[in-house]
């Protein structure tokens, strides 16, 4: 990556995510010059938690806060915030979840009047009690819980980067008190990731405590907040959900890493990334040359996901379409879409599954769409071993000579188990579920997928090399990167209107189009497949935005702390059906060219 400015490195900054040992690695030189990173990140803490006591007309001396603290320098950051609250008159109370705090940020807090209660009876903070008896340790526990539930903010800094898997002792029992355990964040979609006006506010110190730091997962218990604070560059934790939607509103303190030769862990689509993924016409082009998709969707027992998939893919900037499907759903296509061409022919891309039922399915037998996409399919895939037989070399490159194709609802159950990258799955979480546990022969359930979702959609590309789109508020994309690495790309366009009947079958058909006007570069690199398709899931996003009106979105990008103008109220919009977000392709492809 060259980034050749400041404002290009902020714009990376904004829809980048680097995992825990990348973010150590970028602050090493600048703790080595002696930047006071810590007092940095304490003091830009301080003030995120001032506005949100301004904004719910709190004034700071008035204010009660909880600062939950470890052991650790997440703990530091804390107490150094907590510290600068003091000085501007708060009451400060630190619960100490670990055996040690942080020293100098320690008497730094101290210094300034705040007070420090110890939970581990074996804790040793100089002038705190310690030695107590289990029973006394029970009733302090009980004691900082209801104390932290009647302040008027908690700052969570129980655990930053330097968590390992689920909190655990002393921490856990704080954050299943205090937050959730087993359950997923969940909250009304708001524009601008409005904080609930509920007390207490919670502010988490660079990660909420207890999530998945570079995975976005939930490990156990944790404490969701109404704005974090992150530091020098966003974890995964702060865009791959269900741990995003536990951050609220998102500041990012920017220190100047020079990450210009670091390679994100996950990163998000923004509207400039999608303009690069769309084919502009071109002088000398004909209809065959802007791509042709063709599609094998819907079915006599859902027909009308026929009719979304080809309009949705004739409206997004495609030469043509072919549509292959039984005869009343050949009828309905044409009287909804003339345009369309039925029956075979060459095509660039393929889209099939979208309205066909799976094989669980009672009409699965009689469908004859299951049959058509089973023989297609077939072409798809690759030998299983490495050491393949001779046959299986000829199989290799004609699967690999394919056109893309979009595998998406009753088609999944037809996927080979070894495909090429230009196969793009397009699972809900259901669906993943599912297809991992007949490819990986352990049962998968939902739940585990839906607190996981990276993490299984990983696993699906391992499996099958196929790139999986995960549909949701938040859609992820795990693609290669073409030098054998993956590389993760998501989308968080869309606003929540867009969960209706129908919505995928139109992302199915969207997808179909942008993948075939590229067929040819897909080819050749297929690194661009993921981009393509996180781009398609964008202008699906922006569609249904425009639609509904909506400014809300699955995803905001970070305010750069110093940087943040006050946020304007966004418009909430209104309900959609899955035909109003074809009819915002049109503007949708305006906003972006
Ligand atoms: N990036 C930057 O530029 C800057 C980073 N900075 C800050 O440093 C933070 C990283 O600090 P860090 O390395 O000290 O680790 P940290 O997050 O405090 O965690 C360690 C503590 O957690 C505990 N613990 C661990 N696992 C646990 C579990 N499962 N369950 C329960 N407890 C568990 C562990 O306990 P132990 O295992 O020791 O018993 C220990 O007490 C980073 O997030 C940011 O805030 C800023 O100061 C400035 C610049
Ligand atoms: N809460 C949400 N916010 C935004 N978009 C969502 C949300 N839930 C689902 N979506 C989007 O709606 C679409 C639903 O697709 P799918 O589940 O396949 O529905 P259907 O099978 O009815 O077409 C996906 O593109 C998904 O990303």
């Amino acid at each position: 990556m060259d980034i050749a400015d400041d404002a290009d490195r902020l714009q990376t900054l904004l829809y980048s995510a680097y995992d825990s040992d990348t973010v150590r690695e970028l602050e090493r030189p600048l703790l080595d010059d002696g930047v006071p990173l810590m007092r940095m990140a304490a003091s830009a803490a301080a003030h995120v938690t001032m506005t949100l006591l301004d904004d719910e007309d709190l004034a700071v001396e008035d204010a009660r806060v909880t600062l939950l603290v470890g052991a650790g320098d997440n703990g530091g950051d804390g107490l150094y915030a907590g510290a600068e609250l003091a000085n501007e008159g708060a009451h400060v109370t630190a619960i100490a979840v670990g055996r040690s705090l942080h020293e100098e940020a320690f008497s730094a807090f101290v210094h300034a009047g705040g007070r420090v209660l110890a939970l581990d009876p074996a804790a040793e903070i100089p002038g705190c009690a310690t030695g107590f008896s289990a029973g006394e340790a029970g009733e302090r526990l009980q004691a900082a819980v209801e104390y932290a539930q009647g302040s008027h903010v908690i700052i969570d800094a129980m655990a930053g980067i330097g968590v390992s898997g689920a909190l655990r002792g002393i921490a856990g029992t704080i954050a299943s008190s205090l937050g959730f355990d087993g359950e997923l964040p969940d909250k009304p979609a708001l524009p601008n990731n409005e904080p609930s006006s509920d007390l207490p506010l919670v502010v988490a110190i660079d990660t909420p405590s207890g999530v998945g730091v570079n995975d976005g997962s939930l490990p156990g218990p944790y404490i969701p907040a109404d704005a974090t604070v992150t530091f020098g560059a966003m974890k995964p934790c702060a865009m791959v959900p269900p741990a995003s939607y536990a951050c609220g509103r998102l500041t990012l303190v920017d220190f100047g890493f020079d990450i210009d030769d670091c390679v994100p862990a996950t990163e998000m689509t923004d509207g400039d990334f999608v303009t690069d993924s769309i084919r502009l016409p071109q002088l000398s082009d004909g209809k065959y040359s802007r791509g042709v998709v063709g599609l094998v969707t819907g079915s006599a027992r859902y027909p009308g996901a026929a009719v979304l998939s080809s309009t949705a893919a004739a409206r997004t900037n495609t030469g043509m379409v072919r549509y292959l499907g039984p005869q009343r759903t050949q009828d309905m296509v044409l009287s909804s879409l003339p345009e369309a061409v039925i029956g075979k022919g060459r095509v660039q891309s393929w889209v099939v599954g979208s309205g066909v039922p799976t094989g669980d399915d009672e009409a699965a037998d009689a469908d004859i769409q299951r049959e058509t996409i089973a023989a297609l399919l077939k072409h798809y895939a690759l030998p299983q071993e490495v050491d393949s037989e001779d046959g299986d070399d000829a199989k290799h490159a004609n699967a690999l000579d394919m056109p893309p194709i979009v595998v998406d609802a009753g088609a999944l159950d037809l996927l080979p188990n070894k495909v090429p990258a230009q196969v793009v799955v397009t699972p809900h979480v259901g669906e993943l579920a599912r297809m991992l546990t007949r490819l990986d022969e352990n049962e998968v359930g939902v739940d585990k997928v839906r607190a996981q979702p990276l993490a299984c959609a990983r696993k699906l590309h391992e499996l099958t090399g196929a790139t999986v789109l995960l549909k949701g508020a938040v859609t992820m994309v795990v693609g290669t990167d073409g030098k054998s690495n993956e590389r993760v790309i998501l989308s968080g366009r869309a606003p929540a209107w867009m969960s209706t009947a129908g919505s995928g079958d139109v992302l199915a058909g969207m997808l179909g189009a942008l993948l075939a006007q590229q067929d040819d570069m897909l080819a050749e690199d297929p690194a661009l497949v993921p981009e393509v398709v996180a781009a398609g899931a964008y202008v699906h996003g922006l569609a249904g935005a425009i639609a509904s009106q909506s400014e809300q979105r699955g995803w905001h990008r970070p305010q750069i702390y110093g940087h943040s103008k006050k946020q304007h109220f966004g418009e909430i919009g209104h309900p959609i059906i899955a035909s109003d977000i074809i009819c915002g392709i049109q503007p949708a492809f305006l906003q972006l060219l």
